[in-house]
């Protein structure tokens, strides 16, 4: 069953007065000194939780931090109060537990418009274990559910999947909706011609992307690690490149599919080569027929550049995943930055540009494009697992629209 996209949203009639217990993903990178170093997340939250503040409702956010095996002071959610409350430009209290009577004693004080954030639900393991008695307790703090972690709805969890059975209405916040409004929406009803470009370390990790897109998209380009478990396939040399072995038949049988499909599928026909992995090494751009013993391809070549932006001009939606080189080393960050700098320059003519999570946005907030593309995922594994045509138990849970 793929994920549903029509999924239940706010209605301003629910909400005065009543107790909204929102699932934000609030896992963002924090610094040695609890800094937050990207606060994406934190901003991605706040159009869901103003609009449920703004009809008087009593908030209560609920959220995981890394990946804690019980009570982690590292991973207490305390630094992203005064980001939060700066956003919200109101002050939002938090609790120093998720469940139980000092969390339901601040619930019962929460004013009409007031924010209530939860200490990590993963500080119970009951939370991953998406314990039913957990998850009642959860609900038990509310009236009504909403989920708006996108970036987690691939965990069947307790807060984000356990405590829609006990909450009615269950349904999608903003950031949700428009998730899936891009990652399924217009990937399944794209306008044409629909381009993909997967690239990233391995073909391993991205095969059932690759094959779920092939069934939708008229071009495919093909960068990064990967490529060279396509070249090999074909009886080119690689060098010490990144290849699995034991993926040359998948790779030959992709091209086939591809060819199959009438879907034009690109591999990069120059590369950038390293004599060693590092951020130092000596480089040379060589025929992808050329790499010789000893060097590695780290990044695509110009002529690869030239053809795959050619075959984007074409294109009314492309949709990314995943960098065209190590854009880490500066070095070999070129075929990555000249793909963003492509999709913000399709963006700017009315393409719609997709960027479907991980280090592909990454690599578009480096290069200070993120404001140009039309969507920019939140979710690495949930956009992953989305659009391999996967169901996520976050949205499954939530009640139709
Ligand atoms: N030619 C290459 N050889 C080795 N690693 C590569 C190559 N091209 C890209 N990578 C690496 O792939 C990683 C990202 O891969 P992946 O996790 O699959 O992508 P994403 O996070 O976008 O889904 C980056 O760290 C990048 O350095
Ligand atoms: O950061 C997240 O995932 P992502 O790195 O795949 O985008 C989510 O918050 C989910 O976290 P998890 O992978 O610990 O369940």
């Amino acid at each position: 069953m793929a994920t549903k996209r029509s999924v239940g949203t706010l209605k301003e009639g629910d909400l005065k007065g009543k107790r909204v217990f929102v699932r934000v993903d609030l896992n963002v990178p924090l610094d040695d000194n609890l800094n937050i170093t990207d606060d994406t997340r934190v901003r991605a939250a706040v159009p869901t939780i103003k609009y449920l503040t703004g009809y008087g409702a009593k908030v209560i956010l609920s959220s995981h931090l890394g990946r804690p095996k019980g009570v982690t002071p590292k991973y207490s959610l305390k630094p992203l109060v005064p980001r939060l409350s700066q956003l919200l430009g109101i002050e939002v209290k938090i609790a120093n537990d998720c469940i139980g009577e000092e969390v339901e004693k601040l619930v019962a004080g929460l004013p009409e418009g007031g924010v209530l954030l939860l200490e990590n639900v993963r500080f119970y393991k009951e939370e991953e274990k998406n314990d039913p008695e957990f998850a009642k307790k959860l609900a038990s703090l509310a009236d009504v559910y909403v989920n708006d972690a996108f970036g987690t709805a691939h965990r069947a969890h307790a807060s984000t999947e356990g405590v829609a059975k006990y909450l009615k209405p269950a349904v999608a916040g903003f950031l949700m909706q428009k998730e899936l409004d891009y990652l399924v929406g217009a990937v399944s009803n794209p306008k044409r011609p629909f381009a993909a470009i997967v690239g990233g370390s391995k073909v391993s990790s991205k095969i059932g992307v690759i094959e779920s897109l092939l069934e939708k998209v008229n071009v495919l380009l093909l960068g990064g690690g990967m490529i060279f478990t396509f070249y090999k396939a074909q009886g080119l040399s690689v060098g010490s490149s990144l290849v699995e072995e034991d993926k040359l038949d998948l790779a030959t049988s992709l091209l086939e599919k591809a060819k199959a499909k009438g879907v034009s599928l690109l591999l990069p026909t120059d590369v950038v080569i390293a004599d060693k992995f590092a951020a130092d090494a000596n480089s040379k751009t060589v025929s992808a027929s050329s790499i010789p013993d000893g060097w590695m391809g780290l990044d695509i070549g110009p002529d690869s550049i030239k053809t795959f932006s050619e075959a984007l001009d074409a294109t009314q939606t492309v949709i990314w995943n995943g960098p065209m080189g190590v854009f880490e080393f500066e070095k070999f960050a070129a075929g990555t930055e000249a793909i963003a700098k492509k999709l913000a320059e399709l963006s700017g003519k009315g393409v719609t540009t997709i960027i479907g999570g991980g280090d592909s946005v990454a690599a578009v907030e480096k290069a200070g494009l993120a404001d140009k593309m039309s969507h920019i995922s939140t979710g690495g594994g949930a956009s992953l697992e989305l659009l391999e045509g996967k169901p996520l138990p976050g949205v499954l849970a939530l009640n139709d629209a």
